[in-house]
């Protein structure tokens, strides 16, 4: 299987399980054994798809969410080192726009108004991480990035390369130096012709090249490769080097050891992207590989305010360099249906090679783009992999008269999969089959996501086996998985069960007879209800018999138009009104919406009736936490005078409180800075607990 059949399954159908899967197998073999098997743009678009999916969906990201990871867990074979502190990945940007973007978000973050924010700029070497630790100023340890957390041991090895100096003079007493290792193009060349002279593997690109030489189990055969390293930053420090990013740079650089000659101090968005630029324009003849250009936030204060994200750190972006253009002919435009009803079109493709990959796919996005692009089939597409994401179709290139003979491509009003009608909602631009549980695109889906590790957790029921008891007609709905167990017999005919796991299988089904509230709440795949979403639910109605008032409330309500009143005012009070009836902070007029609708169908009622017959909800209990503000729903008002808004919001969070926007009754604490407005009035009027900055800083730092 290629890069691009993935890519094509990869598309569309809403499979985060399946995109988790993938690409971690694909980590294992690029990290673990250094030999990729697909290239890494076909590896950046499944991420790129994945990140788009959870952007799109945030409530079906999945615990074990590729994009919350870094790297590969360790292998056998080498030592473990547990890295002092975490070594992560860096964010993607691919646009001036993505790194203005950037520097807004840091100054919202820090509340810096528009006060200049000054980064570091330097070549984004394609090599890989490696920690170096040196004690009393003698190299102790040397370690890969592995999963972040812990890397592999490659003292020995790393002691054969020049640009590691096994002594510094003047250093601090515990230093960890973290760069680059890398092979210039030259030398990959010619390792790679000593490789095919013998016999042995070639590398696939200098990164894998560097990993696998680094990552030798004999650091005789590291001794012979020319490896060199390059120092973009550090871990541990027992005694800081300079108050920013741009000075400890210098004071490594003096330390004696290699730093990029592109690094500078910028402090400007112009100059940072002029920078950029010059370093595009010598990307061909710097004589080893780079992919794009990192910034830094050169106050190092800021960086530890900033603080990181699973993955990487909020105060980094890597600016990627652009991909290939190139152009095809558009075969068809494929309409896909994804797990919440999505209609996608999909743009097939004569086969062409973008920035050194066969691409014969690409999205087409949605129908309004389809329509501003007017592209039509038949028509020459130019086709661009950005930033070496999913590749996209541009536009039409060529002959005028030939593309307006075409027909312009009607885009379909009815699911292609089950025949039901498809439709769009005011200010979407996405097409829905609304066959809901009826639909066989979305059954599948369905009933993962309902078996899903964060939903009821039935194990033993993947993908392969949902679709084959698909086929055979002994699942439809939620309901059917209730039942497998009467199919016992049948399955023990069949080809693969031994008896072992036919009855793991229906005792993972048993065990989750009494699902909690909010586990099934969130199994259903309602759109908009999310993980949050549906806890948050559950706790406010406590159990079934409360969600069911609750949500007939919803269908029962009405609304009259008031004289004069257009049809989308009305619409809109009505949603308010929804979201009132349903009274939980967080959950506004759009998710109230999708209840009423889910529990409005008939359909979906049956679905739900037939469930109930067999399984019984388990009302929710409140979870204890330790921090004094955990469970809590917080509202900042104000000015906050030292955190940015962000900042303060994730300080919440990270305490297990909430944060809403504004004051209601489900409001516990109100922190309110500098002229506190309306929201104190309310508060006070409320009798919410009101405090001030100072207060809230207190509460912080107690639960450090
Ligand atoms: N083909 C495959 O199967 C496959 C699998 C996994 C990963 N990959 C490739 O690896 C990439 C993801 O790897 P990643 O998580 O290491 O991200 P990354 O390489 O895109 O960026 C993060 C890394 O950049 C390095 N870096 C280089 N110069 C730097 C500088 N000046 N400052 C700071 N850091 C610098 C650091 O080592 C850091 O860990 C993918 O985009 C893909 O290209 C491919
Ligand atoms: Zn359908």
């Amino acid at each position: 299987m290629d890069g691009t059949d993935q890519l094509s399954e990869a598309e569309v159908a809403a499979e985060l399980a399946r995109l988790a899967t993938e690409i971690s197998a694909h980590n294992h073999a690029y990290y673990q054994g250094d030999a990729p098997t697909v290239s890494d743009a076909d590896y950046d678009a499944l991420m790129a798809r994945n990140a788009a999916l959870e952007a799109a969906f945030p409530h079906l990201k999945r615990a074990d969410s590729p994009s919350e990871r870094v790297g590969a867990a360790v292998g056998s074979g080498f030592g473990k080192i547990v890295h002092a502190r975490p070594m992560l990945s860096l964010d993607n940007g691919f646009s001036d726009a993505d790194v203005a973007e950037f520097i807004g978000r840091v100054r919202r973050f820090l509340n810096l108004g528009d006060a200049a924010v000054a980064l570091t700029a330097e070549a984004k070497i394609d090599g890989l991480s490696l920690s170096l630790r040196y004690e009393a100023g003698v190299l102790v340890q040397a370690a890969t990035r592995g999963d972040g957390a812990v890397g592999e041991d490659v003292t020995a090895n790393v002691r054969t390369l020049r640009d590691v100096p096994q002594r510094l003079c003047g250093a601090p007493e515990v230093l960890e130096v973290r760069g680059e290792v890398y092979l210039a193009t030259a030398d990959f060349a010619a390792l790679n012709a000593a490789q095919e002279a013998a016999g042995a593997k070639r590398f696939a690109n200098p990164r894998n090249a560097a990993a696998g030489s680094l990552r030798q189990l004999d650091a005789g055969i590291t001794a012979t490769r020319p490896l060199r390293f390059y120092a973009h930053g550090w871990g541990e420090l027992s005694a800081p080097l300079g108050v920013t990013q741009y000075e400890t740079m210098r004071a490594l650089a003096a330390l004696g050891f290699a730093v990029s000659d592109t690094l500078i101090r910028a402090e400007t968005l112009e100059e940072v992207l002029a920078h950029y630029r010059a370093i595009e324009a010598q990307r061909a003849t710097l004589g080893y590989d780079i992919d794009g250009v990192v910034y830094k936030v050169d106050r190092l204060d800021w960086q530890a305010r900033l603080g990181q994200v699973a993955r990487a750190p909020r105060w980094a972006l890597a600016h990627k360099f652009p991909a290939e253009r190139a152009t095809t002919e558009l075969l068809a435009i494929d309409i896909q249906v994804g797990r919440t009803g999505a209609l996608t079109p999909v743009a097939r493709l004569a086969p062409v090679t973008v920035g050194g990959v066969v691409v014969t796919n690409a999205t087409l996005h949605n129908e309004d783009e389809i329509a501003r692009k007017d592209v039509r089939v038949g028509d020459r597409v130019q086709v661009q992999r950005a930033g070496d994401v999913i590749p996209q179709v541009l536009g039409w290139v060529g002959d005028a008269e030939a593309h307006a003979a075409r027909a312009v491509f009607a885009y379909p009003d009815h699911c292609p999969a089950c025949g039901s009608a498809a439709v769009r909602e005011a200010g979407e631009v996405v097409r829905r089959c609304t066959g809901g549980l009826t639909c066989p695109a979305q059954r599948v889906e369905r009933l993962r996501h309902f078996v899903g590790r964060r939903a009821l957790d039935i194990e033993g029921l993947g993908a392969e086996r949902i679709e084959l008891f698909a086929v055979l007609g002994w699942l439809a709905s939620p309901a059917d998985i209730y039942r497998l167990h009467r199919r016992r017999d049948e399955l023990l005919a069949m080809k693969g069960w031994k008896p072992t796991s036919v009855d793991k299988l229906i005792e993972s089904v048993e065990a989750r007879r009494a699902p909690p509230l909010d586990r099934l709440l969130f199994g259903l795949g309602i759109r908009h209800v999310g993980e949050v979403t549906a806890r948050d639910l559950a706790r406010s109605v406590g159990d079934w018999d409360g969600l069911c008032a609750r949500l007939d409330a919803l269908v029962a309500h009405a609304v009259a138009p008031a004289l004069g009143e257009t049809p989308e005012k009305v619409a809109r009070r009505e949603a308010l009104e929804l979201a009132a009836l349903v009274g939980v902070a967080g959950i506004g007029p759009e998710v109230a919406g999708a209840l009423r609708d889910f529990w409005a169908e008939a359909h979906n009622q049956a679905a739900l009736a037939d469930l109930l017959a067999e399984l019984t909800p388990a009302p929710v209990k409140l979870e204890t936490v330790a921090s004094e503000v955990a469970g809590l729903t917080i509202v900042f008002t104000g000015t906050l005078e030292t955190m940015g808004r962000d900042e303060a919001k994730a300080q919440a969070e990270r305490l297990g409180a909430k944060v809403a926007g504004s004051v209601s009754a489900n409001t516990d604490l109100l922190v309110a800075g500098r002229d506190a407005g309306s929201k104190l009035a309310k508060a006070a009027a409320l009798g919410v607990r009101v405090i001030d900055e100072a207060g809230w800083a207190e509460i912080v730092k107690k639960s450090q």
